[in-house]
């Protein structure tokens, strides 16, 4: 999606971010050179999707599997802070990037080429109920032949057209995955959960083997193997816009846990990149921020 946020003498600064793409961007940051990531969307023929293109391919993200489709242009989006929290105006009624799942051999080609899998709730609340089916039934093929599938409901209730499809549709979206990455304040609002326990409850009785829970400030749950982590968050020297602060996270997360196998260090050091993201505007840190992250 095109990003705008504030900027001096109030203006508006362009940018491209979105929450899997931001995830794919902080795992190719992190990740060795010769492990590829590729970002799999639909974009419009247009200046701007063209852009938007020269972007992804400029942070080193591969653009191979995005489709073109005519007519249609990458939605946008404009953020809005309070105290250093975010909230969000959309325009992206008719996206390109909606029409994601509708050309199934190309999805197909994409899963097959890859070991790893993120897909998001955001990306299932942009599909038709068809196109969320394809994807979905293409994504558990990849479960089946032994790919990592990780997914975050990141729950916006404004792109779902009622509660109990939201509902109904995340919890297809978690049961097709081997690793799901949600919210806490999220899962509370939206599912009930009086309690951490209850979300690793709930996405449990859907079979899946692998949780990492998010809690803002506070810190982060693990389920792996069934046994159960905790790891404190990083105090933030200052909270300026908490925008892409879980979308990091899950990037910082699962490059350290592809490299080491470690999920406690994976979430130690996915804590201080979204420590780190939360002090910057817009969803992307700065490259130059990342070199200091690696030394730690
Ligand atoms: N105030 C904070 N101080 C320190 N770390 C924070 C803070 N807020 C978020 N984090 C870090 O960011 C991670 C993700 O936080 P959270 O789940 O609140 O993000 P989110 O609301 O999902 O973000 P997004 O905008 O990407 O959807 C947390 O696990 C924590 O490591
Ligand atoms: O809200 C969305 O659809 C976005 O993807 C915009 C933001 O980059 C994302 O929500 C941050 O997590």
């Amino acid at each position: 999606m095109v990003e705008l946020r504030q900027a001096e003498g109030g203006l508006l600064r362009k940018g491209f971010a979105g929450d899997t793409f931001n995830t794919a961007y902080y795992m190719r940051a992190f990740l060795p050179a010769a492990w590829p990531v590729d970002y799999f969307t639909a974009v419009g023929t247009d200046t701007i999707s063209d852009e938007l293109l020269a972007f992804i391919e400029s942070t080193g993200v591969g653009t191979g599997f995005v489709r073109r489709v005519p007519e249609r242009t990458p939605g946008l989006y404009m953020i809005h802070l309070k105290d250093g929290e975010r909230s969000f105006s959309y325009w992206r009624s008719v996206s390109a990037a909606r029409l994601l799942a509708d050309d199934p051999a190309a999805l197909r080609m994409a899963i097959d080429a890859s070991d790893v899998i993120l897909f998001s709730g955001i990306t299932l609340a942009i599909l038709s109920p068809g196109a969320v089916e394809t994807l979905l039934s293409e994504i558990r093929r990849g479960r089946a032949a032994g790919k990592m599938v990780a997914f975050d409901p990141n729950i916006r209730p404004r792109l779902w057209d009622d509660a109990d499809t939201m509902r109904r549709t995340i919890s297809a979206g978690a049961a097709a995955a081997t690793i799901v990455m949600p919210s806490f304040e999220d899962e509370a609002t939206h599912f009930g959960d009086a309690s951490i326990d209850a979300t690793i409850a709930r996405y449990g009785s859907l079979g899946v083997e692998n949780l990492v829970v998010k809690d803002g400030a506070e810190g982060i749950t693990l389920r792996f193997g069934g046994e159960t982590v905790f790891v404190p968050s990083v105090a933030a020297r200052n909270v300026l816009d908490t925008t892409g602060a879980g979308d990091s996270f899950n990037g910082a997360f699962l490059a350290k846990y592809l490299v080491s196998g470690d999920h406690c260090l994976a979430a130690e050091f996915a804590a201080r990149v979204a420590a780190t993201v939360i002090g910057h505007h817009g969803a992307l840190l700065p490259p130059a921020e990342f070199q200091a992250l690696m030394r730690g």
